[in-house]
């Protein structure tokens, strides 16, 4: 589905962070993207999302050059990005209000959009009781826990019925309880959907427990991806089992070691 061929990018101050970087990703799988600050984790993500263009090289999703976002592909940022004026159920409306704004191919709305509101009203109403804030849909974002406001902003995200997911750092400013259940929804729903989706984490037992494979970056300029490809996710009850704790513990000594040569000899690893 994501096709990225010879990669490179630099910011304008001359920071390189990737170079001739090629990695695919088939619809359906579930990815986790990890590595030390500042190796490039969001600007990757962002150049897939089309809010960066790559300075050399290709980016493609289903054969088609990213030049600018694409209505299909859903973003969840990390501080949710909800308007504190509007209550959790207009929140979540925005999307398709912006959607008959620009149309669904996100430039013009064609004269003959009829957007069936019942159904797009059902569609709002599933996605808030599916993540369990159904009760909360008359309140403002500020009324709300960290935990809620993360649930609203991916409603409100999946609500546009996007084929591909990125998510940047989702749940890192929760409580440990709170961000392994919101995995725990996220895994569900990725069973349940065989949507794509790649997130970007800091924390190495999330990037096990939702990544089927872990792209590992290194320090810059990336050059050769490190893929591990991970059965053990989805398995939330798992993080107890000793192969999970093996997989973060090879996946921490990557991270300190920090050379991508020396991933190339474990198992797993592509
Ligand atoms: N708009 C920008 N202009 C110039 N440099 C930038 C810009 N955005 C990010 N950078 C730099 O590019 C590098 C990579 O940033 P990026 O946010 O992609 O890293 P990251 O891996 O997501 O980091 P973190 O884990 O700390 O969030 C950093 O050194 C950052 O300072």
């Amino acid at each position: 589905m994501i096709s990225i061929s010879d990669l490179s990018f630099q910011y304008g101050d001359g920071t390189n962070l990737f170079c001739d970087f090629s990695f695919h990703v088939k619809r359906g799988e579930s990815w986790t993207i990890i590595g030390p600050s500042g190796c490039g984790k969001t600007t990757l993500l962002f150049l897939i999302a089309g809010l960066n263009h790559p300075t050399t090289g290709k980016i493609l999703i289903d054969g088609k050059s990213i030049e600018r976002p694409r209505p299909s592909t859903g973003l969840v940022l990390q501080d949710h990005g909800l308007l504190p004026w509007a209550t959790v159920e207009k929140n979540c409306r925005l999307g398709l209000e912006i959607r008959k704004f620009y149309g669904p191919d996100g430039k013009h709305s064609p004269s003959d959009l009829r957007p069936d509101e019942k159904e797009e009203q059902e569609r709002v109403e599933h996605w808030l009781s599916w993540l369990g804030i159904d009760h909360l849909k008359s309140m403002f974002p500020s009324q709300l826990s960290r935990g809620q406001r993360q649930r609203a902003a991916i409603a409100r995200t999946l609500v546009l019925q996007p084929d591909l997911l990125l998510m940047d750092e989702p749940f890192s400013a929760l409580d440990a309880p709170i961000r392994e259940e919101l995995q725990w929804v996220m895994n569900g729903f990725h069973r349940e959907s065989g949507l794509t989706s790649l997130t970007v984490t800091h924390d190495i037992e999330e990037a096990v427990v939702l990544g089927e494979k872990i792209l590992v970056l290194g320090n810059r300029c990336n050059r050769e991806p490190v893929v591990i490809v991970n059965h053990l996710s989805g398995m939330l009850d798992s993080r107890k089992n000793p192969e999970f704790i093996q997989r973060c513990e090879e996946l921490k000594d990557i991270l300190v070691s920090n050379k991508q040569g020396v991933f190339n000899d474990m198992s797993g690893a592509q």
